[in-house]
């Protein structure tokens, strides 16, 4: 991808992290803000004394200078190491004392200043909690008040006290506003982001619930249908040998029928430990159906399948498994090994694994049957 050197420049800006460029573009935008209303602020200044004087040079190096600071403050991550990253309580403190400051030197002109402080509390609309925003309304109200009160007492004829009451009651009715409507902001985002997060966890569950087998945890018949079929797709792309083999538990239903269905579900939980134990990282042992596991062996020759599928099965019979009732619980399982050839189906080489799972059974239990590597298995049980 090119990179244009406006992408370029907004990456030297704004830095290369997520959460960082959208707390600086914040600061950005509210920098630009304040950097706008410094000339409007000594237009008004212009008008009401014909000179700019010392106290609006100050107003302009503290409020845009404290904009850069705050800027820089972010951008150097120093702020990461405070509660809130972004600074928004302390940036709209700030921004609300400039106002207040440019509220005193703006002289008939000073409504204006009254838009700007909206606009500085809607920023907290998308962070604040409720109880920062209405105490930085109230931080606005006190600050305000005191200027007002400042003003009418020394320039009574530029801030006459009756006006400034009316521009205090104004104020008195319009801040609570806005701070209960950023408080019902972030009252919505709250339940948005739990919204979010619960999705994110029901999606999880429901994967879990798609893939997985409940009792065992292994995957179930669908997850493993689809791992074959990927298995099947790269050996076509890139030729390699892999094996199924399908594994049954020996006489399971006596196991059931004698101890309990909940005994039965204690050593199909074991096997399944034990057989995933018993094989590499690679293969994949899933739940069948019943008491029939199925295991892929990915990238596999078969005599290595069968080596692995042998050791499963002496494992398997080492198995002691306890049981809730008390006593323990031997088990064996048949296990019937085919190695996929090209150009057959999935079904083709599932069907002879099953055929030698029936071999297995039929010549005794607790045993493997498998194609042999000479000769074509299919053609050995016709
Ligand atoms: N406890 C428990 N039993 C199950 C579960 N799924 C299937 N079964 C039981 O597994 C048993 C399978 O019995 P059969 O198909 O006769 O096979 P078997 O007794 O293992 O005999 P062979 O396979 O011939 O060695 C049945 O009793 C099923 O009820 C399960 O999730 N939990």
């Amino acid at each position: 991808m090119q990179v244009t050197p406006l992408k370029r420049l907004a990456d030297l800006w704004l830095g290369t992290d997520p959460v960082q460029r959208l707390r600086l573009r914040q600061t950005s935008l509210a920098m630009a803000l304040m950097a706008l209303c410094a000339p409007v602020l000594h237009y008004c200044v212009l008008i009401a004394h014909g000179e700019r004087g010392p106290w609006l040079w100050l107003w302009t190096a503290w409020s845009v200078g404290g904009m850069a600071l705050f800027y820089g403050c972010i951008r150097s991550g120093h702020s990461c190491r405070f509660a809130d990253p972004s600074l928004t309580s302390v940036q709209i403190a700030f921004a609300i004392s400039s106002a207040a400051f440019g509220y005193a030197l703006a002289g008939p002109l000073r409504g204006a200043v009254f838009p700007v402080l909206t606009l500085i509390l809607m920023f907290g609309m998308f962070q604040l909690r409720a109880r920062s925003a209405y105490a930085l309304s109230f931080f606005a109200l006190v600050l305000f008040g005191a200027v007002m009160t400042t003003m009418a007492l020394r320039q009574p004829d530029s801030y006459p006290p009756l006006v400034e009451l009316g521009h205090f009651l104004m104020l008195a009715l319009m801040l609570p506003a806005v701070a209960v409507l950023t408080a019902r902001m972030s009252v919505i985002r709250q339940r948005l982001s739990q919204q979010r997060q619960d999705l994110a966890r029901a999606l999880a569950q429901l994967e879990v619930i798609a893939t997985r087998d409940e009792l065992t945890g292994l995957p179930n018949r669908r997850q493993m249908q689809a791992l074959m079929d990927q298995e099947l797709l790269r050996s076509q792309r890139h030729p390699h040998d892999f094996c199924i083999a399908l594994v049954d538990l020996d006489h399971f239903k006596r196991i059931n029928d004698s101890q309990g269905h909940a005994a039965g579900d204690t050593v199909l939980r074991h096997f399944a430990q034990a057989g995933q134990a018993a094989l590499r990282a690679t293969d994949v042992l899933a739940r069948w159906g019943g008491e029939e596991f199925l295991v892929l062996l990915p990238d596999t020759p078969l005599p290595q399948a069968q080596a692995a599928l042998e050791r499963l099965r002496e494992q398997v019979a080492a198995l002691s498994v306890r049981i809730a009732e008390g006593g323990e619980i031997r088990l064996t399982v048949s296990i019937g090994l085919a190695a996929h050839r090209a150009g057959d189906t999935l079904a083709q080489t599932l069907a002879r694994a099953d055929r030698w799972l029936y071999e297995a059974k039929a010549q005794g239990r607790n045993r493997l049957q498998a194609d042999a590597p000479t000769e074509a298995p299919a053609a050995r049980l016709a």
